[in-house]
């Protein structure tokens, strides 16, 4: 459906994005992750054709995109700030692309009736935009995007703005939505549970490049590098030379999994590979902060040697601040990040 072949992207010296391949197959949900300034935006600005490009192609159903104007790309856009005609009412909004055009009046309202019952909002046609609620508003911009059937959905920060509660809702509403229609989308958000939740296949990028791409179980439990991890929010990732089934780290020997890639490589301890014993039993640590998580509690622990480390505990079985504890890894919560680049896509 949409190929991205070398695309590049310079500002100045800088490129926000660096001869960057991308795929995405019909009816597939790709989610492009990263921090901010990693070219997300830009990427999805070059799809649209708002975005010239300095290198490379951009292709819609095989088709290279050069010269071809936004209008005529068939795309839907739903972009952070939702932009909704404040003084037409939903019925309006929705029916925008359609009466661009040219469909008759039965025919937006038939459409208009569909998508809104699709996006749990039936019966809001005459309502005021400016009286919804923001998870309201951004259904409203949800249906306008989906009303002219695109071929491609590109979506920005979608649910950025909006509370936690709400977020979580939309994204599994949002899943159901492009799964009964057979939607095609390109999202790009900095909210990996956001991503993780939404997508298919998670594309992390940096500096402009992608640093890894996979479903989201593949980067959960692999993520690629050290960056990776460390963007998924993992801070036990440490350099190590791996040899056999054990890996010497600051932390002193640690197990891995067997098949483990061997020689010099960072490693990733899950907080839930990093076990409580007794102080004298393992590598002596001082408890420094304890975090209540819901389901568990994060326990931050400042070891004789090697930097802090993170530990999960079961509730009520944490120790408090304070407490002296010795810790043993477990090699199922260990990673060897691959030290090779990443492959490239299929
Ligand atoms: N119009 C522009 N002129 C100059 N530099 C730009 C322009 N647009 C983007 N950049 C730069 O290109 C890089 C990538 O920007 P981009 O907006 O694509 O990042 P992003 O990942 O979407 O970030 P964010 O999550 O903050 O929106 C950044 O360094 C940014 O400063």
């Amino acid at each position: 459906m949409l190929t991205l072949d070398g695309v590049t992207v310079r500002f100045g010296e800088r490129a926000a994005l660096d001869a960057v391949d991308l795929d995405v197959a019909e009816h597939e949900t790709v989610c492009v992750l990263g921090p901010s300034g990693s070219g997300k935006s830009t990427l999805l600005r070059v799809v649209a054709g708002l975005q010239p490009l300095d290198g490379g192609r951009v292709l819609l159903g095989g088709a290279d995109q050069a010269g071809v104007a936004v209008h005529r790309r068939g795309l839907g856009l739903m972009f952070q700030d939702h932009q909704l005609f404040p003084q037409r009412d939903v019925a309006g909004n929705v029916a925008f692309g359609l009466r661009m055009r040219g469909a008759s009046r039965a025919e937006q309202a038939d459409r208009v009736r569909e998508l809104l019952e699709l996006v749990g909002l039936p019966g809001a046609e005459r309502r005021a935009v400016a009286a919804l609620s923001g998870g309201e508003q951004q259904r409203v911009a949800l249906a306008r995007a989906l009303a002219p059937s695109p071929r491609l959905l590109m979506l920005d920060e979608p649910l950025g703005q909006l509370d936690r509660t709400l977020r979580e809702r939309l994204v599994v509403e949002l899943r159901s939505v492009f799964a009964q229609l057979g939607t095609t989308v390109l999202a790009v958000t900095h909210d990996q549970g956001e991503a993780f939740a939404l997508a298919d296949r998670v594309v992390v990028m940096r500096d402009g490049r992608i640093a890894q791409s996979g479903t989201p179980l593949e980067v959960w439990q692999r993520p690629a590098s050290e960056f990776v991890a460390r963007f998924l929010g993992f801070e036990n990732v440490v350099p190590a030379t791996v040899t056999g089934e054990a890996a010497s780290t600051p932390w002193g020997k640690v197990p891995v999994p067997p098949g483990s890639a061997q020689g010099e490589a960072h490693v990733l301890i899950r907080p839930a590979g990093v076990r409580l014993v007794p102080e004298r039993e393992g590598l002596g640590c001082l408890v420094v902060a304890r975090t209540f998580r819901g389901s568990h509690v994060g326990v931050r622990l400042r070891p004789g040697v090697g930097p802090v480390l993170e530990a999960e505990c079961e509730v009520g079985a944490a120790p408090g601040v304070g407490a002296g504890v010795g810790v043993v890894f477990a090699p199922e919560g260990v990673v060897v990040l691959d030290p090779r680049p990443t492959p490239p896509l299929p």
